[in-house]
């Protein structure tokens, strides 16, 4: 008998404008790994929600673990809850215990020993990778770690059945890769696992059973599926991913269909508990009894990386590839998930990919040699890394994705690889602009934490201002000395009025090489007094264009008006230039007034 089974389940909630579930059957095997895949809105979680008691079906029946749901009393309904794991994408911790106290209580509540509590939480936290933080409460933890606990806490007391909704929704690919690792392993021990997910990758590689949902009802349902149908969805580029997911580049519809008919196919490799009492073996009393051997057993198996039925070793080569499901932008890609480290700006990694690849080029002896790793620098990564067996063509005997990248640990390695040798590039230069470290998604969300960008952003007006400041001060400055500056004597004042703007014959003159000065007027000829007037109306039209001059460098930044380039003369100023001709022309008729007057004489 089923160990879960639905029979024409309907779900109706109250406000809904139609089934959430409608009219569903459903037998799920002990210790099978169902995914359930659909859009959003499809009735993932209202199936979860029912087989957690959270919700009661409005019509059909619903048995779990020989329970009949609807004839479960309210008062039994605790009980039932606590033999079922569960894990949210949204964690429900309990946030004022710690992580240690999160994992215990579990325990405590199904009165496990204070002896087994102490072993149990250090052993299933250590399979998480949790160790360390035992003492951090919830809103001091990563979502990634806040997941991890939430799944120590679901397996804790080895359930029969581990309920999964989206639980690497949050997560990077490598945190996802960890969870999905656990998951696979609590699996293997024999605990049934149901999965909602929209992670098209974790579907693909692990060739599980997939259930479709659509609308509430089920559309698909194959032992061994892939995310998208070709079957559902005739769309050549979902049937070349689906059919590359099964393992047949053919046909994958027709080879899951010889797997079920006991032909072909590979059953998951179980984890065998020693001395202990798992679900694979027999139903757990208590709910403590065994346990701990099958904590122990999935927490060696994680830590060694015994990969079971390859699942896990193919989702580990695929899970840096990006891809997004049919149902979007749910899984962003690794450049802008990755946590640890300081992840890779786009640019600085396909710099790096380009170099690499023009290494692994020149460093190639034998270009024609089509097998072994360096096949990837040769290929495209896509589905033609693969034979017609849909084996992998890179030599590591891995069914699956031939992604560029390796393994995790590949991954993990060359990815730090290039961030050192980045920060080592950034240290050799610290002053040039390629040197600053290039916006990361990490760095750009601390900038956003921290207001940093915006600080930057301040900064730099706070310079402009300072520099416009000082350049307003500067300006000032010149017009406040040349009103102070003595009117000695023409040259000096012209030499106060605008340096900048003197033209070679005023230099001349302030050097005094120019010639002589006039004595005075009551010894001035008329000739002197003609160069007079002239100078004057010389130092006059330089006085206003330096006046000018200040007064446009006050429209700008200091920098432009302390160290602009001399601007051009101003053309003379016209009405002067008439009063000094007629100045000129008054005294030349003076002058030859004289002459004829003298003549006369
Ligand atoms: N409490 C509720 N009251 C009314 N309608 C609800 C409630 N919860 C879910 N629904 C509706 O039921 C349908 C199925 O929702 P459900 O959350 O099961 O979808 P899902 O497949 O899990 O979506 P997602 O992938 O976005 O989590 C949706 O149309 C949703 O609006």
């Amino acid at each position: 008998m089923a160990l879960i089974s639905l029979k024409d389940v309907t779900k109706i909630y109250p406000k809904g404008s139609r089934p959430a579930l409608d009219g569903i059957s459903l037998d799920v095997n002990r210790g099978d790994f169902v995914f359930l895949v659909g859009a959003s809105g499809s009735g993932k979680t209202t199936l979860l929600r029912l087989l957690l008691r959270e919700e009661e079906a409005t019509e059909g029946e619903i048995r779990v673990a020989g329970n009949d749901l609807r004839r479960l009393r309210n008062r039994e309904i605790p009980g039932y809850r606590r033999s079922i794991g569960f894990v949210f994408q949204d964690y429900k911790l309990l946030n004022n215990k710690t992580v240690w106290q999160n994992v215990a209580f579990t325990l405590e509540v199904i009165g496990a020993r204070r002896s087994t509590i102490k072993t149990l939480v250090p052993q299933v936290l250590k399979t998480v990778g949790l160790t360390g933080k035992e003492h951090n409460y919830p809103h001091e933890l990563s979502g990634g770690e806040a997941q991890r606990v939430a799944l120590a806490r679901a397996y804790v007391n080895n359930p029969e059945i581990l309920l999964a909704d989206e639980p690497t929704g949050n997560l990077d690919p490598t945190t996802s890769l960890g969870i999905m690792e656990v998951l696979d392993a609590i699996n293997r021990t024999g605990t049934t696992v149901v999965m909602a997910t929209h992670n098209e990758e974790i579907v693909n590689s692990m060739r599980k059973r997939v259930v479709e949902l659509h609308t509430g009802r089920i559309m698909r349902d194959e032992a061994h599926g892939s995310y998208d149908s070709s079957r559902f969805f005739p769309d050549a580029e979902v049937a070349a991913r689906s059919h590359h997911a099964i393992g047949d580049p053919n046909d994958g519809d027709a080879l899951d269909r010889a797997r079920e008919a006991g032909v072909a196919g590979r059953r998951p490799v179980q984890i065998v508990v020693q001395d202990g009492n798992n679900s694979a073996t027999g139903p757990i009393a208590d709910g403590t009894k065994g346990a701990k051997q099958v904590v122990q057993a999935a927490a060696q198996a994680v830590n060694q990386g015994q990969y079971g039925d390859e699942g896990i070793a193919r989702l580990a080569k695929s899970m840096h590839s990006g891809r997004t499901g049919r149902y979007g932008k749910v899984f962003t890609s690794v450049e802008d998930t990755l946590t640890w480290g300081k992840g890779l700006g786009s640019l600085e990694s396909a710099q790096e990919d380009s170099n690499r690849h023009e290494d692994a080029t020149a460093g190639q002896p034998d270009q024609g040699n089509d097998s072994g790793s360096d096949e990837r620098f040769r290929r495209p990564a896509t589905h033609g890394g693969q034979d017609r067996s849909g084996q992998s063509t890179d030599g590591s005997g891995h069914r699956g994705h031939d992604k560029a990248g390796t393994d995790r640990d590949e991954s993990a390695k060359h990815l730090q690889a290039e961030h050192t040798a980045s920060r080592k590039s950034r240290k050799s230069a610290p002053n040039s602009e390629a040197a600053r470290p290039k916006p990361t998604a990490e760095s750009r969300f601390q900038d956003r934490q921290t207001g940093d960008s915006n600080s930057r952003n301040r900064d730099k007006n706070q310079d402009d201002y300072r520099n416009r400041d000082r350049g307003e001060k500067a300006s000032q400055k010149n017009v406040n000395a040349k009103d102070r500056q003595p009117m000695k004597n023409s040259s000096a004042k012209t030499s106060a009025s605008g340096q900048q703007n003197k033209r070679p014959d005023q230099h001349s003159r302030s050097d005094g090489s120019g010639p002589a000065e006039s004595t005075g007027k009551s010894g001035q000829t008329a000739g002197q007094m003609k160069q007079d007037v002239a100078q004057s109306s010389k130092q006059t039209s330089n006085k206003s264009r330096a006046n000018k001059k200040v007064s446009m460098g006050e429209n700008h930044h200091g920098v432009e008006s302390m160290g602009a380039p001399p601007a051009p003369p101003a053309p003379p100023e016209a009405p002067k230039q008439s009063r000094k001709s007629q100045r000129d022309n008054d005294a030349s008729a003076r002058d030859e007034q004289d002459d004829e007057k003298k003549a006369a004489r």
